[in-house]
């Protein structure tokens, strides 16, 4: 990674990207070592590119974080899917969180072994479970006591051993946006501790399914340890009664939803992450389970976009470029904050600073990608970087407008690598029919 001779540029923020794959050297934006306009001419725009470097020191700092004890970093599929994304981190020797059947196929399809692989999610259809059963997966997180009944069930027909950890809702505000709060009781994730110590007794009569851990997810996007260290708490009490009732409770599960920093705030390293919970982790003896997504993969992507046209509309200047909300939906579902920055910068003093609307094609006015953004005055043709875009960006994609998704590109060091084709109106149409009746 280049990080030598930077220009200072014009905007403070720049400072922060350097921390990252993403650097100015020169005034040109550079991923690893490759130009970002390198991959541009041969890829177009919209695309996203990813740094495998930057993920691969993610996921190491998570790795290390929790060195002294046993313990499997299962990546969250949801944050980013790309099956080269997948297959670079299963062979830095990653585990993996799934959600969906979808996510399943990708996972094995990407060489994740079915032992690493962790199930979360509320509503699992019995297709689903069929499925991860019938692959070898060996945990699933379990979040009522119907999906409960249901398991045991498939259990029966597949004469399958499963292994199970009820999430727990520890009502517990993980203070972040409230659409991504997900451990306060009011949330339809997970249940309580008594209804999971029912569950349990419950799972006694039921041959072939074990109890053997605990798992919870309370939200994501978390800046604050305190909520973390206090579910943990509730997790580590409640394994020990289930330990004096005679449950042999191996794996603890932390979830994911660490945050990292988009703006101005500031999050929690995965060290310090680990530092806070390992007191509470080391005296129970479990293997520790933790599923981060964002973390891994949010600072690792960009972006890039190519400006249409500017404009005015009374006061308020615009940018509109040829990206849009079906290709990063988080700004207009969250008001989440990314940087925008010029993928060429200039330092001629002649080209004006606007404050502008940066915003896409699409018909809605909750299509920006930042409101009120000082950039030098941009030009039909500029290429924009929206910064801190590699989780929750593709993965959120749609068709709206019938957009075809963009590319995804993946740089390491000097060399990149289209691991996602743009799609073409072909793809839009793929299994429609036209009936006349
Ligand atoms: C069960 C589960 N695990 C892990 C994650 C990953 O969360 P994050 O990307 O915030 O680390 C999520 C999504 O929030 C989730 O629902
Ligand atoms: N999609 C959210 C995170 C939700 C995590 C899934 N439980 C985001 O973009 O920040």
């Amino acid at each position: 990674m280049r990080k030598e001779n930077r220009v200072s540029c014009r905007n403070p923020v720049f400072l922060f990207y350097t921390m990252t794959a993403f650097h100015f050297l020169d005034q040109i934006l550079y991923v690893e070592d490759v130009p970002i306009r390198d991959i541009v001419a041969q890829v177009g725009t919209p695309v996203y590119i990813y740094s495998a470097q930057q993920i691969l020191e993610n996921f190491h700092q998570f790795d290390q974080a929790f060195q002294s004890i046993p313990h499997l970093t299962c990546y969250a599929v949801k944050a980013n899917s790309n099956l080269s994304l997948l297959a670079l981190l299963a062979q830095a020797g990653a585990g993996v969180d799934i959600g969906s059947g979808g996510e399943l196929y990708r996972a094995l399809k990407a060489g994740i072994a079915p032992e690493k692989i962790t199930y979360s999610g509320v509503g699992k259809t019995e297709q689903e479970l069929v499925e991860a059963l019938q692959a070898g997966v060996q945990r699933i997180n379990i979040e009522s006591s119907q999906e409960f009944e249901l398991i045991c069930k498939i259990a029966r027909e597949l004469n399958t051993p499963v292994y199970l950890s009820p999430r727990i809702n520890p009502d517990i505000d993980a203070q972040t946006h409230p659409y991504i709060v997900t451990g306060l009781k009011e949330n339809k994730f997970g249940m309580s501790v008594e209804q999971a110590r029912t569950l349990c007794r419950h799972a006694r009569e039921c041959s072939g399914v074990h109890i053997t851990g605990v798992s919870m997810h309370i939200g994501s996007q978390m800046t604050l340890l305190a909520p973390l260290i206090e579910a943990t708490e509730v997790l580590a009490s409640f394994i020990q009664e289930l330990r004096q009732d005679g449950f042999q409770i191996e794996t603890i599960d932390l979830g994911g939803g660490l945050g990292i920093r988009y703006h101005q705030e500031t999050a929690p390293t995965p060290e310090e992450y680990g530092s806070a919970l390992l007191p509470i982790l080391q005296p129970l003896r479990c293997r520790v389970i933790v599923e981060p997504g964002r973390a891994i993969v949010g600072n690792a992507g960009i972006l890039v976009m190519k400006v249409l046209y500017t404009k005015q509309n009374a006061s308020k200047y615009f940018t509109i470029v040829d990206a849009a909300m079906t290709d990063c939906i988080r700004p207009a579902l969250y008001h989440a904050y990314h940087e925008v920055l010029p993928v060429h910068q200039t330092h001629d003093a002649s080209v004006p600073m606007v404050t502008a609307d940066i915003v896409g094609q699409v018909c809605e006015s909750a299509d920006f990608f930042g409101k009120n953004r000082q950039l030098p005055q941009p030009q039909p043709g500029d290429l924009l970087a929206l910064f801190t875009a590699g989780a929750y960006g593709f993965s959120m994609a749609s068709h709206y407008n019938s957009r075809p998704n963009a590319a995804e590109v993946l740089v390491h060091k000097g060399d990149f690598r289209i691991v996602r084709q743009r799609e073409t109106y072909a793809d839009l149409i793929r299994g429609e029919d036209i009936h006349l009746l």
